[in-house]
């Protein structure tokens, strides 16, 4: 972006200059953000350049955007002192160290609401998965569905309906709210919790017409969602300490499913593998791990858990949502 810059030396001499923006995208932007930030004067590359060596070619730049593979720490703005905007195209910012780069002096902006959805389905992509056992069937049928179509036919014989289940949501917000929507919609009784206070109303837009009906879900403890609910959803930000872990799965309903779209750290990985091998929790889906992008093989290769590889924002859709908010943030951000 072309931009008149002030610029003054030692001696109070001020003058203007044209200065070329650079931003680089380096886990890429959907193309109608890119076309934005370029209709807008932006230069944009989208190059992924390796983790180790952004510290020498950042400083080029004067804003980087990322997703959640790219890390930016301490040390890599400490590299780059001509970086002025940090954007992350999603919500989670754990791989930015965001207060510090913000008492360094550069913006730091995320796009929090645009793959709400997009997460929420793929919740639900991962218990309509389990509770029909697709996540087994489709390992298994391409070796033994010819020879033990019957076997496996017996094998997959008790699914479960979702209608008039309870699915309990742990954290409340923009995703924990779609997911309750869907559920709603399904005819599912929806237990909430968050650990601060939230509006129970939800409002559902019906199909097509645009009819908007307004529900409230029942609110809960984090006991009472471990107690009661069929199935449990995570939907908290990051934090150190596991919500679930080896005392809460000694808790929940035998036969519980469990999903995880957040992140990675929010359950206790080897609990919750001895907790699907005892029968505890009949499945789990799961799109996040505590160690990405190599998660534990145990996890990877147990008969009861659906995988996806961190996609729960990966739908053209969210991705062009995304790529447009963080476009127009940064381009109001240099206007400013
Ligand atoms: O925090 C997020 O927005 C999601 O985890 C998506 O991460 P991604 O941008 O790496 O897909």
């Amino acid at each position: 972006m072309t931009i008149d810059w002030i610029i003054t030396n030692g001696k109070q001499q001020m003058t203007t200059q044209k200065l070329k923006m650079k931003i680089l995208a380096n886990d890429g932007i959907d193309p109608v953000g890119q076309q934005m930030l370029e209709a807008a004067g932006f230069t944009v590359d989208t190059k992924n350049i390796p983790q180790d060596e952004l510290p020498a070619r950042l400083n080029e730049y004067d804003v980087i955007t990322v997703r959640s593979a790219t890390k930016v720490r301490q040390a890599l703005i400490d590299a780059c002192p001509n970086l002025k905007v940090i954007g992350r195209g999603g919500v989670g910012m754990d791989n930015i160290d965001v207060e510090y780069a913000r008492e360094k002096g550069l913006a730091v902006y995320n796009t929090p609401a645009s793959s709400s959805l997009s997460v929420a389905e793929l919740v639900f992509a991962h218990l309509f998965t389990g509770i029909r056992f697709l996540y087994d069937s489709n390992r298994r049928m391409p070796v033994e569905g010819t020879t033990k179509f019957n076997d496996l036919k017996k094998a997959y014989a008790k699914g479960i309906e979702l209608r008039g289940r309870t699915i309990g949501i742990l954290g409340f917000g923009r995703i924990g709210r779609e997911v309750a929507k869907i559920a709603i919609g399904l005819g599912m009784d929806v237990l909430a919790y968050d650990l601060f206070p939230f509006n129970p109303e939800v409002e559902i837009v019906l199909g097509g017409g645009g009819t908007k009906v307004n529900v409230n879900v029942q609110t809960a403890t984090l006991e009472e969602i471990i107690a009661k609910a069929d199935f449990i959803t995570l939907h908290t930000p990051f934090i150190e300490k596991p919500i679930l872990g080896a005392e809460e799965f000694e808790k929940v309903k035998k036969g519980v499913a469990i999903v995880n779209c957040s992140r990675g750290g929010l359950i206790d990985e080897q609990a919750l593998i001895n907790a699907l091998d005892s029968g505890k929790v009949a499945f789990a889906g799961l799109d996040v791990f505590d160690n990405e992008p190599t998660p534990l093989e145990a996890l990877l290769k147990h008969p009861k858990v659906s995988l996806t590889p961190h996609i729960g924002a990966a739908t053209g859709e969210a991705q062009e949502r995304i790529g447009t908010e963080l476009a127009g943030l940064i381009i109001s951000h240099f206007k400013q």
